[in-house]
């Protein structure tokens, strides 16, 4: 018997483009990596008093990485009464696509005062793509110091690495097709939470 032939099926899976996480749920996704990291940060020294937040250091990747990294330690000092330092590392001089991308100002690079030497670091991004952005912020880390340590948390994983890059914490993972965009608007610098996403390579 003749075999009736499947409908082809498109071999990058693509969102569903608009909204993917709300207001609402940008709060609950990042109150929930907060409480792993909490988790992770006591394992580094399970003796410690202070469950091993005085170890970990939040360092976001601009733009919005940034705002994400501060709100982290904010959410883990509200749920443990413990602060935990939050910085950020311009990553523009280390890409390696400065040839392709044009002039881009310099962000801030903030470290907290007692460093990055022999702690954990975990770098914080809104948006996981093809690796590059963490891969210059690991460079731009290298000339901070020596974590003894170097973790990942982003808010949005959607796939299509360049490189053999892994985040440790993930908010969402989402499927994409390369020509969508994951858009993370924040409050910080764009009034109001959303993540959304777009059909085409132009917002
Ligand atoms: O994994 P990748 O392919 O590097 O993509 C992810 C990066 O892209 C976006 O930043 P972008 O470079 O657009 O700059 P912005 O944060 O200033 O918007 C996003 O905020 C991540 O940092
Ligand atoms: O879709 C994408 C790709 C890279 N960076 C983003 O913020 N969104």
């Amino acid at each position: 018997m003749a075999r009736t032939s499947e409908p082809a099926r498109s071999t990058t899976p693509g969102g569903t483009p608009g909204t993917l996480l709300s207001s609402a749920d940008v709060a609950r996704v990042v109150d929930r990596m907060a409480h792993q990291l909490i988790e992770r940060a006591a394992t580094i020294d399970p003796g410690s008093a202070d469950g091993g937040l005085s170890d970990l250091v939040l360092v976001g990747i601009p733009t919005r990485g940034a705002p994400l990294a501060r709100r982290l330690a904010a959410r883990i000092e509200a749920f443990t009464g413990t602060a935990v330092d939050a910085g950020t590392v311009d990553i523009t001089l280390y890409r390696d696509d400065l040839r392709l991308r044009g002039v881009r100002a310099l962000e801030p690079t903030v470290v907290p005062p007692t460093g990055i030497d022999d702690r954990l670091v975990v770098l914080v991004d809104d948006v996981l793509f093809s690796g590059r952005s963490v891969r210059a912020a690991l460079d731009a880390l290298r000339d901070l110091g020596r974590p003894r340590s170097v973790q990942l948390a982003v808010l949005v994983d959607r796939g299509h690495r360049e490189l053999p890059i892994r985040a440790d914490f993930v908010g969402k993972n989402v499927p994409t097709s390369r020509s969508q965009q994951v858009k993370v608007h924040l409050a910080e610098i764009d009034g109001s939470d959303e993540v959304v996403v777009l059909d085409g390579d132009r917002a």
